[in-house]
């Protein structure tokens, strides 16, 4: 389902904290309907990488060009970096995936909040929408996060490492969910590969550098395959 427009193209990004070189002289396109898997060992930049390309970090040096409405990018941040003690229940925590900078207090209609009840009951998780992010589990919370990051109806929605705290059902469910419930260009990082690797088209691997797979067959039939997946015969 490639039809080769582009959403986000980067060109030769640098990126340090302080002295150390995190990303150097990346450049990547990312594709509608092109699903892409971020891989790499802990540390190699993936993060720090989507967090540039979604303008939370600023570059050192290099472009990030945009084809695609900055409000139509879906983000799931790693749960890690949630602060779990924010008073905000499971319900308004959904919600909130439909703010936009430029509308932070406008009022949420009525189907916003169908929409929202949708979607928790999606993630069967509509039971816990009056409960804080503090009273809830792990993969509790990380079904209401992929539900916020997909409220929008994003076209192009980055997952960093969705599997966390997912029981083996719906970690397994995931991407159909995704699938059936939108139509967005998926990056994912994660170090499931050879879980989700039917979901993708191709593969980059970041380790300071970029390694790209345009086709994921390539990937499989190369050295890295070995480095980085468990059982690479899939
Ligand atoms: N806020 C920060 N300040 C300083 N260094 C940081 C910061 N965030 C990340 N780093 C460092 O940048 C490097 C890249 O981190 P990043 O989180 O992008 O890696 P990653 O490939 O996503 O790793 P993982 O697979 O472990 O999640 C690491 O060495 C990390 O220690």
């Amino acid at each position: 389902m490639q039809n080769n427009k582009k959403l986000i193209s980067v060109k030769n990004l640098n990126f340090n904290y302080g002295k150390d070189a995190i990303l150097s002289d990346i450049s990547l396109d990312i594709y509608k309907g092109k699903n892409v898997a971020i891989i790499g060992r802990n540390g190699g930049g993936k993060s720090t990488l989507v967090k540039l390309m979604l303008g939370f970090l600023k570059k050192k040096s290099g472009e990030i060009d945009y084809y695609v409405d900055k409000n139509k990018i879906g983000y799931l941040p790693q749960i890690r970096e949630f602060d779990t003690s924010f008073p905000i229940n499971i319900f308004d925590l959904v919600i909130s995936g439909l703010t936009k900078k430029s509308n932070l207090f406008k009022k949420f209609s009525a189907e916003d909040r169908k929409r929202t009840n949708d979607l928790l009951a999606e993630f069967e998780i509509e039971k816990l929408k009056d409960k804080l992010i503090s009273e809830v589990s792990g993969g509790q919370l990380q079904r209401a996060l992929i539900a916020r990051a997909l409220i929008s109806s994003p076209e192009i929605l980055f997952l960093d490492e969705p599997e966390s705290f997912l029981d083996k059902k719906f970690e397994f469910e995931l991407y159909e969910k995704i699938k059936q419930l939108s139509d967005s260009t998926i990056v994912v990082i994660s170090h499931e590969l050879d879980k989700l690797c039917c979901y993708v088209d191709s593969i980059f691997i970041v380790e300071e550098e970029i390694r790209i797979f345009e086709d994921k067959n390539e990937f499989f039939k190369s050295e890295f395959a070995h480095r980085h997946i468990h059982n690479h015969k899939i």
